[in-house]
């Protein structure tokens, strides 16, 4: 009896610590990735003024160059994708006004915070700018992200999405960086605004899968206008269409009304309506636009965390464009 009791005391002792124990290391695991993550005031000591300074260029840039704004929301997609490499592939495409945007504000902010603030973090707060600046939702930006060290050539091709890429491989790319369903049609709302030069979309206007014939589920009115600016053969290849015919420049819920009225510019644009998995969402952010912003941005703060480089990872870069090493 004495000895049973006195073992169950020992147990209960030992019962008591193990779970104290792992509690304590639970804590540390906790802390110590809660001390990782991006945060709201990273340079509230280093650098206070951040927000005004990026906002500084970024509104008198959406005013005096108006394709800023797409370009840099653009480029802010891709640099979460895939680390942005402007000479390589799908990436060759990017307009140049994303990168001069970013490069303005990092001089700006270099002669007030030197070598303190990333280049990731100015992309994200001018990207969240240029939502908010054309009439889209502002919401607040988590920062403490480092540079990338290297970017692969190799990588391009295999994270990002094609202007033709199905719904399935859409998704397969969007979850496989922890996106979801969800963010995939809230965040190609992003098209909304901006522009797509005719090689992305020309097969759907003249030849829809080797049928010789246009895509079906392209309304006739918008097929006309795009053939007109997009010949089949011999075009000018500067040439851009609106994503957003209605409101190209308005950052507003049009794109998913024009999808629902098969006016998408890009296949996989129209894809998102024409798939069922994917139309009742196309529906719900067509019909209530509080919906799709809050969507939206949430779906922005999601991309902006993939895969971040801390610490030791990454760098903090003087200028944008160039790796430190490289010089
Ligand atoms: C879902 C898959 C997506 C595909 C297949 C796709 C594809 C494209 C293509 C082909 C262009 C036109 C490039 C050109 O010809 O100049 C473009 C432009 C654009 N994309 Fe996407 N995109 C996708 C998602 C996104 C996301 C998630 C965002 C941002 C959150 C985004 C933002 C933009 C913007 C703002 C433009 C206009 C750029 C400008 O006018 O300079 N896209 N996209
Ligand atoms: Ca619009």
């Amino acid at each position: 009896m004495f000895v049973s009791s006195h073992l169950f005391f020992l147990l209960a002792i030992m019962i008591f610590f193990s779970f104290y124990f792992v509690s304590y290391l639970v804590g540390i695991a906790h802390c110590s990735a809660v001390h990782h993550q991006l945060s709201l005031d990273f340079y509230s000591k280093s650098c206070p003024q951040l927000d005004q300074l990026v906002s500084s260029v970024t509104s008198r840039r959406f005013r005096d160059f108006p394709v800023s704004g797409p370009a840099t929301i653009r480029l802010f997609f891709h640099d979460c994708f895939v680390e942005v490499r402007k000479d390589v592939g799908d990436n060759k495409s990017l307009a140049p006004e994303g990168f001069e945007a970013v490069d303005e504000v990092k001089a700006l902010v270099e002669t007030k915070c030197p070598a303190v603030v990333s280049c990731a973090d100015i992309l994200a707060i001018a990207a969240r700018d240029f939502v908010h600046l054309a009439g889209g939702p502002y919401y607040q930006v988590k920062k403490g992200r480092r540079d990338s060290k290297v970017s692969l050539a190799s990588k391009v091709k295999l994270n990002l999405p094609r202007a033709n890429s199905t719904i399935d491989e859409l998704l397969r790319l969007f979850t496989s960086k922890g996106l979801s369903l969800a963010d995939l049609v809230a965040l190609s709302g992003a098209h909304t605004i901006g522009f797509s030069h005719c090689d992305q979309f020309l097969g759907r206007l003249y030849n829809y899968k080797g049928t010789k014939k246009p895509d079906p589920f392209i309304d006739p009115r918008l097929l006309k206008a795009l053939q007109m600016s997009c010949p089949h053969f011999g075009g000018n290849t500067d040439i851009v269409a609106p994503f957003d015919v209605q409101t190209p420049f308005l950052f507003d819920h049009m794109y998913y009304g024009n999808l629902e009225a098969n006016m998408g510019l890009l296949a996989s644009d129209q894809a998102l309506f024409l798939d069922n998995r994917t139309r009742p969402l196309v529906q719900a952010f067509g019909k209530d636009k509080a919906k799709f912003f809050e969507a939206f941005s949430l779906g922005m703060e999601k991309m902006g965390a993939i895969r971040i480089k801390r610490g030791k990872k990454g760098e903090v870069r003087r200028v944008c464009s160039k790796h430190n090493k490289s010089g």
